[in-house]
Protein backbone atom coordinates (compact mmCIF):
# COMPACT_ATOMS: atom_id res chain seq x y z
CA UNK A 1 0.00 0.00 0.00
CA UNK A 2 2.53 2.29 0.95
CA UNK A 3 4.30 1.97 -2.00
CA UNK A 4 1.93 3.21 -4.34
CA UNK A 5 1.13 6.74 -2.14
CA UNK A 6 3.49 9.53 -2.72
CA UNK A 7 6.25 9.81 -0.26
CA UNK A 8 5.22 13.89 0.33
CA UNK A 9 1.41 12.35 1.71
CA UNK A 10 3.03 9.77 3.95
CA UNK A 11 5.31 12.60 5.65
CA UNK A 12 2.18 14.74 6.25
CA UNK A 13 0.38 12.01 7.62
CA UNK A 14 2.81 11.02 9.93
CA UNK A 15 3.25 14.47 10.74
CA UNK A 16 -0.36 14.86 11.61
CA UNK A 17 -0.31 11.50 14.03
CA UNK A 18 3.09 12.98 15.79
CA UNK A 19 1.42 15.99 16.58
CA UNK A 20 -1.09 14.42 17.83
CA UNK A 21 0.68 12.04 20.11
CA UNK A 22 2.91 15.14 20.86
CA UNK A 23 -0.56 16.98 22.39
CA UNK A 24 -0.77 13.72 23.93
CA UNK A 25 2.91 14.09 25.74
CA UNK A 26 2.47 17.51 26.27
CA UNK A 27 -0.93 17.06 28.29
CA UNK A 28 1.03 14.58 30.55
CA UNK A 29 4.05 16.50 31.52
CA UNK A 30 1.27 19.25 32.50
CA UNK A 31 -0.72 16.68 34.58
CA UNK A 32 2.39 15.29 36.28
CA UNK A 33 3.19 19.09 36.79
CA UNK A 34 7.05 19.03 37.08
CA UNK A 35 7.64 21.68 33.51
CA UNK A 36 11.22 21.79 34.04
CA UNK A 37 11.24 25.18 33.23
CA UNK A 38 14.71 26.86 31.78
CA UNK A 39 15.03 30.12 29.91
CA UNK A 40 17.37 29.57 27.11
CA UNK A 41 18.10 33.38 26.65
CA UNK A 42 15.59 36.48 27.35
CA UNK A 43 11.98 35.65 27.64
CA UNK A 44 12.66 32.32 26.11
CA UNK A 45 11.35 29.38 27.61
CA UNK A 46 11.89 25.63 27.51
CA UNK A 47 10.02 22.80 29.39
CA UNK A 48 10.15 19.20 29.73
CA UNK A 49 6.87 19.17 27.43
CA UNK A 50 8.57 20.88 24.11
CA UNK A 51 11.61 18.72 25.10
CA UNK A 52 9.78 15.34 24.76
CA UNK A 53 7.60 16.84 22.13
CA UNK A 54 10.78 17.37 20.12
CA UNK A 55 11.89 14.01 20.76
CA UNK A 56 8.25 12.00 20.02
CA UNK A 57 8.26 13.81 16.51
CA UNK A 58 11.80 13.59 15.27
CA UNK A 59 12.30 10.05 16.00
CA UNK A 60 9.03 9.48 14.57
CA UNK A 61 9.97 11.27 11.10
CA UNK A 62 13.83 9.90 11.15
CA UNK A 63 11.90 6.14 11.80
CA UNK A 64 10.44 6.73 8.97
CA UNK A 65 12.25 8.95 6.04
CA UNK A 66 15.72 8.54 6.51
CA UNK A 67 16.83 11.05 4.25
CA UNK A 68 14.59 13.92 5.51
CA UNK A 69 15.80 17.17 6.81
CA UNK A 70 14.42 17.66 10.44
CA UNK A 71 14.95 21.19 11.88
CA UNK A 72 13.36 21.20 15.70
CA UNK A 73 13.42 24.28 17.76
CA UNK A 74 15.02 22.62 20.53
CA UNK A 75 18.67 22.20 20.98
CA UNK A 76 18.56 18.57 22.45
CA UNK A 77 20.49 15.03 22.06
CA UNK A 78 18.13 12.51 20.30
CA UNK A 79 20.63 9.57 20.87
CA UNK A 80 19.04 8.21 24.22
CA UNK A 81 16.13 6.13 23.37
CA UNK A 82 12.16 7.20 24.30
CA UNK A 83 9.04 5.36 24.96
CA UNK A 84 8.83 2.71 21.96
CA UNK A 85 4.89 4.36 21.88
CA UNK A 86 6.50 8.14 20.97
CA UNK A 87 7.66 6.69 17.91
CA UNK A 88 4.26 6.92 15.59
CA UNK A 89 3.15 4.24 13.19
CA UNK A 90 0.18 5.68 11.96
CA UNK A 91 -0.07 7.30 8.87
CA UNK A 92 -3.81 8.16 8.96
CA UNK A 93 -5.91 7.21 5.43
CA UNK A 94 -7.64 10.60 4.99
CA UNK A 95 -4.08 12.39 4.02
CA UNK A 96 -2.78 9.02 2.36
CA UNK A 97 -5.72 8.85 0.26
CA UNK A 98 -5.71 12.65 -1.58
CA UNK A 99 -4.80 12.34 -5.21
CA UNK A 100 -2.33 14.89 -5.60
CA UNK A 101 -0.96 16.29 -8.99
CA UNK A 102 2.12 14.34 -10.31
CA UNK A 103 4.87 16.78 -9.78
CA UNK A 104 4.35 15.92 -6.07
CA UNK A 105 4.63 12.04 -6.68
CA UNK A 106 8.32 12.93 -7.32
CA UNK A 107 9.40 14.55 -4.61
CA UNK A 108 11.75 11.81 -2.12
CA UNK A 109 12.55 12.30 1.33
CA UNK A 110 15.82 14.08 0.47
CA UNK A 111 13.44 17.02 -0.91
CA UNK A 112 11.98 17.24 2.23
CA UNK A 113 12.73 19.75 5.20
CA UNK A 114 10.81 19.32 7.98
CA UNK A 115 10.35 22.32 9.94
CA UNK A 116 9.06 21.26 13.76
CA UNK A 117 8.14 23.45 16.65
CA UNK A 118 7.32 21.07 19.11
CA UNK A 119 5.54 23.20 21.45
CA UNK A 120 4.44 26.78 20.12
CA UNK A 121 3.61 29.44 22.82
CA UNK A 122 5.60 27.67 25.72
CA UNK A 123 5.31 30.93 28.27
CA UNK A 124 1.45 30.61 27.45
CA UNK A 125 1.54 26.89 28.61
CA UNK A 126 3.79 28.01 32.06
CA UNK A 127 1.19 30.85 32.63
CA UNK A 128 -1.71 28.07 31.68
CA UNK A 129 -3.11 30.34 29.03
CA UNK A 130 -3.30 26.82 27.04
CA UNK A 131 -5.72 27.15 24.61
CA UNK A 132 -2.19 29.10 22.96
CA UNK A 133 -0.37 26.31 22.80
CA UNK A 134 0.13 24.61 19.24
CA UNK A 135 2.21 21.88 17.64
CA UNK A 136 3.86 22.98 14.31
CA UNK A 137 5.33 20.96 11.99
CA UNK A 138 5.84 22.47 8.01
CA UNK A 139 7.50 20.29 5.05
CA UNK A 140 9.06 22.89 2.30
CA UNK A 141 10.79 21.04 -0.25
CA UNK A 142 12.58 23.41 -2.76
CA UNK A 143 12.49 26.41 0.43
CA UNK A 144 8.69 26.87 -0.04
CA UNK A 145 6.14 25.35 2.62
CA UNK A 146 4.57 22.86 0.66
CA UNK A 147 2.49 21.05 3.79
CA UNK A 148 1.71 22.11 7.27
CA UNK A 149 0.20 20.88 10.91
CA UNK A 150 -0.98 22.72 13.33
CA UNK A 151 -1.91 20.91 16.18
CA UNK A 152 -4.00 22.36 18.99
CA UNK A 153 -3.89 20.12 22.11
CA UNK A 154 -6.14 21.76 24.35
CA UNK A 155 -8.90 23.04 22.28
CA UNK A 156 -12.19 22.90 24.06
CA UNK A 157 -15.71 22.47 22.11
CA UNK A 158 -18.53 22.72 24.79
CA UNK A 159 -16.51 22.69 27.66
CA UNK A 160 -14.66 19.18 26.77
CA UNK A 161 -11.11 19.68 25.63
CA UNK A 162 -11.26 17.63 22.83
CA UNK A 163 -8.03 19.00 21.24
CA UNK A 164 -7.94 19.11 16.74
CA UNK A 165 -5.28 19.15 13.78
CA UNK A 166 -5.12 21.62 10.93
CA UNK A 167 -3.35 20.50 8.15
CA UNK A 168 -2.99 21.76 4.43
CA UNK A 169 -1.08 20.51 1.45
CA UNK A 170 -0.72 24.07 -1.01
CA UNK A 171 -2.56 23.55 -3.72
CA UNK A 172 -3.92 19.94 -3.29
CA UNK A 173 -6.38 20.49 -0.15
CA UNK A 174 -6.88 21.46 4.16
CA UNK A 175 -8.70 20.42 6.41
CA UNK A 176 -8.87 20.06 10.17
CA UNK A 177 -11.00 23.19 10.17
CA UNK A 178 -13.60 25.39 8.60
CA UNK A 179 -12.37 28.66 7.21
CA UNK A 180 -14.75 31.90 8.53
CA UNK A 181 -14.62 34.67 6.56
CA UNK A 182 -13.45 38.07 8.85
CA UNK A 183 -15.57 41.45 8.61
CA UNK A 184 -15.34 43.22 5.67
CA UNK A 185 -13.77 46.10 5.43
CA UNK A 186 -12.01 45.86 8.60
CA UNK A 187 -8.88 45.71 9.77
CA UNK A 188 -7.77 43.80 12.90
CA UNK A 189 -4.49 42.55 14.02
CA UNK A 190 -3.22 40.20 16.13
CA UNK A 191 -0.03 40.57 17.64
CA UNK A 192 2.11 38.93 20.48
CA UNK A 193 0.47 39.35 24.42
CA UNK A 194 4.11 38.23 25.31
CA UNK A 195 6.61 39.86 23.21
CA UNK A 196 6.13 43.29 22.74
CA UNK A 197 8.43 46.22 21.84
CA UNK A 198 8.13 49.78 20.94
CA UNK A 199 8.46 49.18 17.59
CA UNK A 200 5.57 46.96 17.59
CA UNK A 201 3.67 49.51 19.73
CA UNK A 202 4.56 52.39 17.45
CA UNK A 203 3.44 50.59 14.65
CA UNK A 204 0.21 49.84 15.72
CA UNK A 205 0.09 52.98 16.46
CA UNK A 206 0.35 54.36 12.63
CA UNK A 207 -1.48 51.48 11.62
CA UNK A 208 -4.53 52.32 13.87
CA UNK A 209 -6.48 49.10 13.16
CA UNK A 210 -10.38 47.99 13.94
CA UNK A 211 -9.39 45.99 16.68
CA UNK A 212 -6.17 44.15 18.41
CA UNK A 213 -6.10 40.76 19.77
CA UNK A 214 -3.18 40.34 22.03
CA UNK A 215 -2.56 36.38 22.45
CA UNK A 216 0.21 34.00 22.19
CA UNK A 217 1.71 31.53 19.84
CA UNK A 218 2.17 31.56 16.10
CA UNK A 219 0.37 28.82 15.24
CA UNK A 220 -2.87 30.60 17.15
CA UNK A 221 -2.19 33.59 16.00
CA UNK A 222 -2.73 31.73 12.16
CA UNK A 223 -6.24 30.23 13.65
CA UNK A 224 -7.51 33.35 14.79
CA UNK A 225 -7.20 33.96 11.00
CA UNK A 226 -8.55 30.86 9.72
CA UNK A 227 -11.51 31.35 12.56
CA UNK A 228 -12.13 35.17 11.53
CA UNK A 229 -11.36 37.10 14.84
CA UNK A 230 -8.33 38.66 13.08
CA UNK A 231 -7.34 39.67 9.60
CA UNK A 232 -3.44 40.01 9.91
CA UNK A 233 -0.61 38.74 12.24
CA UNK A 234 1.92 41.35 12.29
CA UNK A 235 5.50 40.91 13.92
CA UNK A 236 7.58 43.91 12.69
CA UNK A 237 11.09 42.76 13.96
CA UNK A 238 12.98 39.72 14.49
CA UNK A 239 11.94 37.11 16.96
CA UNK A 240 9.94 34.42 14.68
CA UNK A 241 11.82 31.55 13.70
CA UNK A 242 11.02 29.02 10.53
CA UNK A 243 9.74 26.98 12.76
CA UNK A 244 7.46 28.97 13.60
CA UNK A 245 6.15 29.88 10.67
CA UNK A 246 6.80 27.08 8.02
CA UNK A 247 3.21 25.35 9.10
CA UNK A 248 2.00 28.83 9.46
CA UNK A 249 2.70 29.59 5.83
CA UNK A 250 1.62 26.85 4.23
CA UNK A 251 -2.10 26.39 5.99
CA UNK A 252 -2.46 30.50 5.86
CA UNK A 253 -1.52 30.22 1.81
CA UNK A 254 -3.40 26.96 1.07
CA UNK A 255 -7.12 29.24 1.79
CA UNK A 256 -5.60 32.19 0.11
CA UNK A 257 -3.67 34.41 2.54
CA UNK A 258 -0.42 35.84 2.05
CA UNK A 259 3.15 35.50 4.53
CA UNK A 260 5.85 37.52 3.70
CA UNK A 261 8.43 39.36 5.45
CA UNK A 262 8.09 43.28 6.25
CA UNK A 263 8.97 44.63 3.00
CA UNK A 264 6.90 41.76 1.28
CA UNK A 265 9.46 39.74 0.54
CA UNK A 266 9.16 35.37 0.70
CA UNK A 267 11.12 33.69 3.21
CA UNK A 268 13.14 30.38 2.43
CA UNK A 269 12.78 27.40 4.24
CA UNK A 270 15.46 25.33 2.76
CA UNK A 271 17.92 23.25 4.71
CA UNK A 272 21.15 25.63 4.52
CA UNK A 273 19.14 28.74 5.39
CA UNK A 274 19.61 30.68 9.00
CA UNK A 275 16.24 29.80 10.74
CA UNK A 276 16.04 33.43 12.20
CA UNK A 277 12.86 35.86 10.28
CA UNK A 278 14.74 38.62 10.96
CA UNK A 279 12.64 40.80 8.84
CA UNK A 280 9.08 40.20 10.77
CA UNK A 281 6.57 38.88 9.28
CA UNK A 282 2.94 40.12 7.94
CA UNK A 283 0.80 36.91 7.98
CA UNK A 284 -2.49 37.90 6.08
CA UNK A 285 -5.64 36.29 5.43
CA UNK A 286 -6.28 37.85 1.97
CA UNK A 287 -3.96 40.12 -0.53
CA UNK A 288 -5.90 43.30 0.88
CA UNK A 289 -5.31 42.91 4.67
CA UNK A 290 -1.60 41.63 3.91
CA UNK A 291 -1.44 45.54 1.47
CA UNK A 292 -2.55 47.42 4.45
CA UNK A 293 -0.01 46.47 6.74
CA UNK A 294 3.11 46.14 4.32
CA UNK A 295 2.43 50.03 3.45
CA UNK A 296 2.14 51.16 6.84
CA UNK A 297 5.48 49.59 7.41
CA UNK A 298 6.79 51.23 4.37
CA UNK A 299 5.93 54.15 5.72
CA UNK A 300 7.47 54.07 9.13
CA UNK A 301 10.43 52.98 7.06
CA UNK A 302 10.42 55.82 4.74
CA UNK A 303 10.00 58.35 8.26
CA UNK A 304 13.18 56.98 9.22
CA UNK A 305 15.11 57.54 6.17
CA UNK A 306 13.91 60.87 6.71
CA UNK A 307 14.58 61.56 10.22
CA UNK A 308 18.20 60.18 9.64
CA UNK A 309 19.29 62.36 6.79
CA UNK A 310 17.58 65.64 8.23
N1 LIG B 1 11.88 36.96 21.37
C1 LIG B 1 11.55 35.68 21.21
N2 LIG B 1 12.37 34.71 21.64
C2 LIG B 1 12.04 33.42 21.46
N3 LIG B 1 10.91 32.99 20.85
C3 LIG B 1 10.08 33.92 20.42
C4 LIG B 1 10.35 35.31 20.59
N4 LIG B 1 9.31 35.98 20.08
C5 LIG B 1 8.45 35.06 19.61
N5 LIG B 1 8.91 33.81 19.82
C6 LIG B 1 8.27 32.56 19.40
O1 LIG B 1 7.19 32.90 18.57
C7 LIG B 1 5.95 32.54 19.17
C8 LIG B 1 4.97 33.66 18.95
O2 LIG B 1 5.37 34.76 19.72
P1 LIG B 1 4.34 35.49 20.67
O3 LIG B 1 3.60 34.46 21.43
O4 LIG B 1 5.16 36.41 21.49
O5 LIG B 1 3.49 36.22 19.70
C9 LIG B 1 6.26 32.31 20.62
O6 LIG B 1 5.35 31.41 21.14
C10 LIG B 1 7.67 31.80 20.55
O7 LIG B 1 7.62 30.45 20.13
P2 LIG B 1 7.88 29.25 21.21
O8 LIG B 1 6.82 29.39 22.24
O9 LIG B 1 7.76 28.05 20.33
O10 LIG B 1 9.27 29.48 21.73
MG1 LIG C 1 10.67 28.47 22.30
MG1 LIG D 1 7.31 28.87 18.43
MG1 LIG E 1 8.42 26.17 20.63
Amino acid sequence: MSETVPTILRALASSVAAASKAGEIIKNVLTKGDLGIVDKGVNDLQTEADRSAQKCIVQTLRSKFPGMTIIGEEDISLTASVPSDWIVKDEPGFITSLSCPSNLHEITDKDIVAWVDPLDGTREFTEGFLDHVTVLIGLAVKGKPLCGVIHQPYYTEDGVVKGRTLWAVVGVGFGGFQLKPALNDKLIVTVTRSHSDKILEDALIKLNPDGIVRVGGAGHKAIMLIEGIAHAYIVPTKGLKRWDTCAVEAILESVGGKVTDIHGNKYVYSKETNASNDTGIIAAIDEISHKKCQSVFQEQENDAACSLKS
